[in-house]
């Protein structure tokens, strides 16, 4: 057994480093570095393996290109579990198991789980390493496809272990296919457990374990396993910090006045696209921090300020194209990796949406070859594929990413779904604790990002449903403790959005860098501009003389129609929420109930 556990100091560490050896016998160890040279080797090796496929040097250099199994394309939210002591802490939103049945039923798994294949151990940092705010892991995996992702979307390598040091703490994240190699056995590309697939925190130890799955949502432990399910419950417990399913962005007006906005959007509802858009509006400029997790944390001076603890983005492609998000495509033009994506016959890759027609031939994410004109265009590429690229190939990355390890301070906090009706194009909560409310009864039609029917509307508070580590009622008392911790003035002034109102299966809004009015307008709301909102039941709304549509071309009737409350459908969506909200029992937050009474009454009087 080649072994460099030599690189790791820290006690606790090589402990439990050890303890997965001897539990999963892998035939190699290698303790990742980080180090340009060892990410060209695995890249080699997974080309050797048939994992990946190099994509064309002259138009895409050092890209690569995977397809999963078939069925293992999205988050499993069936087998996510969060592993508490006690049922209730986890709460009604969340799977759960005794966390000792667990381990049994997991450990049974995981016993010989590596045979015949490399254990990578990756130190990382989430957050800038050896930040104040950021945090460090050690993932363990015997998926060579995860450690180069990993190497992406985190800081990876020796760093880490000098911040790490002998004694420092970090959290353990173990990760396998569960696809163990008899000697001689033919590995294949991207092994995996469908029947097994676990993708398990243990809030109380904060510990990760995922397995027998390898897509990214299930295993790049950094993402949302540890600095979202984990830095929940580590936020709670820290009392003025918060850990989100957030993007960070900064927004320069004309004039060089810059805010920074973070906004909480359901997975594949916009927010990498809304973090780097190019503002249609002459003039204003979004530069990104992060795309995805926020941290966020009360500074000395009483305001909020965020880091992105992520190092790069694991982006949906369909959807991505020249009009919409021309700064994710040259963010991925190279170092990044594919999945699930159409292959074009000169090594390139295509997308749905990427230009308005697919190309003449290409290889289908299933590997098989397909004809325009002759087979179906929905074959070519999975809903859920995605790109992963470095941030720092992003020509848009804002210099706070780089240049402010304790965050930017955060002047909004926008929380949206995918919704065809009902929720206008934005408005603003009347105070930090309706905001609570809002951000509680977020609700989303569900996407391909998850495994389940499309389409269908479900509650979503947060955007966290499938990320919060703890009880979902717990973390809205959390939320709401905040105008107790600090001036109540100088938190973010929170908002709702909503991109997606159909009519006759068309959008009304067009969105993307359209968005740019939304933000401008949310600026003049922070900045107590005049005359800028109506009082609604539901909060403030911009009328639409408040809206810059100069040089859109939208016509008026639309315009009313997302710009209006419908108080009978509110009113029916104010039992909704409540029925959502009651399941929460005594757990629920007494002033959380209060606004949504409020709310109702406000609607009621509007109507008579
Ligand atoms: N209609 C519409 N679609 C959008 C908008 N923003 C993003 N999308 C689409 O929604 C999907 C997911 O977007 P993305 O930004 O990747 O979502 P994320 O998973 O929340 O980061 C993509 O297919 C986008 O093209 C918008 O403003 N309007
Ligand atoms: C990585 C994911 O997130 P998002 O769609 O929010 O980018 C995911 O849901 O698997
Ligand atoms: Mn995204």
């Amino acid at each position: 057994m080649v072994n460099d556990l030599s690189l790791i100091k820290n006690k606790k560490a090589l402990a439990w480093i050890k303890e997965q050896i001897a539990l999963c016998t892998p035939d190699k160890v290698h303790v990742m570095d980080g180090s340009i040279e060892e990410i060209r080797e695995l890249n080699e090796l997974l080309v050797k393996k048939g994992t990946f496929l190099r994509l064309n040097p002259e138009k895409r250099p050092n890209c690569f290109y995977t397809r999963t199994n078939p069925g293992d394309t999205a988050r499993v939210e069936a087998a996510t579990f969060i592993c508490s002591k006690k049922q209730e802490d986890a709460g009604p939103t969340n799977n759960w198991m005794d966390p000792t049945q667990m381990k049994k039923k997991l450990h049974a798994l995981m016993k010989g789980c590596m045979k015949g294949r490399t254990m990578y151990v990756i130190p990382f940092s989430m957050g800038p390493t050896g930040g104040k705010i950021s945090r460090i892991g050690i993932e363990i995996t015997d998926s060579g496809f995860v450690a180069a992702n990993m190497r992406i979307m985190t800081r990876v390598g020796t760093e880490v272990l000098k911040v790490l040091g002998t004694d420092g703490e970090f959290v353990p994240a173990f990760h396998s296919v569960i696809s163990p190699l008899e000697p001689g056995q033919k590995d294949i590309p991207w092994p995996c457990d469908l029947k097994n697939r676990y993708i398990v925190q243990f809030p109380e130890t904060r510990e990760i374990i995922s397995v027998g799955s390898g897509y990214g949502g299930n295993s790049l432990l950094g993402k949302k396993c540890f600095a979202l399910r984990i830095a929940t419950v580590l936020s709670r417990d820290e009392g003025r910090s918060l850990a989100e399913h957030m993007l960070v962005l900064g927004i320069t007006s004309p004039e060089g006045k810059k805010h920074y906005i973070t906004a909480a959007f359901p997975s594949a509802c916009g927010k990498t696209n809304l973090a780097m858009m190019n503002c249609s509006l002459p003039g204003w400029k979004v530069t990104v921090v992060g795309d995805d997790i926020a941290w966020m944390k009360l500074n000395k001076d009483g305001r909020l300020y965020a880091i992105n603890p992520e190092s790069g983005f694991f982006g949906v492609a369909p959807g991505t194209s020249e009009e919409s998000n021309p700064n994710a495509l040259r963010t991925c033009e190279k170092d990044a990796i594919f999945t699930n994506v159409a292959l074009t016959t000169d090594g390139d890759v295509w997308w749905k949406g990427l230009t308005d027609q697919p190309p003449a031939n290409a290889i289908t994410w299933k590997g098989k070859k397909w004809t325009r004109g002759v087979d179906d265009p929905k074959e070519l590429c999975h809903p859920n594929s995605r790109f992963t690229a470095d941030i720092s190939n992003c020509p848009v990355v804002d210099p706070a990413y780089h240049n402010a390890p304790d965050g930017v301070p955060v002047d909004a906090i926008i929380f949206g779904g995918r919704r065809e009706s009902v929720v206008p194009l934005v408005f603003q909560s009347r105070d930090w604790n309706h905001g609570v409310l809002l951000g509680s009864s977020v609700a989303s039609e569900r996407t391909a990002a998850a495994e389940g029917k499309m389409g269908e509307l479900r509650f979503d508070p947060f955007a966290m449903l499938p990320f919060c580590g703890y009880n979902m009622a717990d973390y809205f008392s959390h939320w709401l403790s905040f105008p107790s911790k600090t001036d109540p003035a100088k938190l973010p002034k929170i908002f709702h959005v909503n991109w997606f109102r159909k009519e006759n299966g068309k959008f009304l809004w067009p969105g993307y860098g359209e968005n740019s009015r939304v933000l401008k307008w949310i600026i003049d709301r922070i900045e107590g501009k005049e005359n800028s909102a109506v009082e609604t039941p539901i909060g403030y709304l911009p009328t639409i003389e408040s809206l810059d549509l100069s040089g859109l071309d939208i016509p008026k009737e639309d315009l009313k129609k997302i710009l209006t409350v419908d108080v009978d459908a509110y009113l029916s969506e104010v039992q909704k929420i409540r029925e959502y909200h009651s399941q929460f029992g005594s757990h629920l937050p007494s002033k959380l109930s209060a606004e949504l009474d409020a709310l109702e009454a406000r609607l009621k009087q509007a109507k008579n």
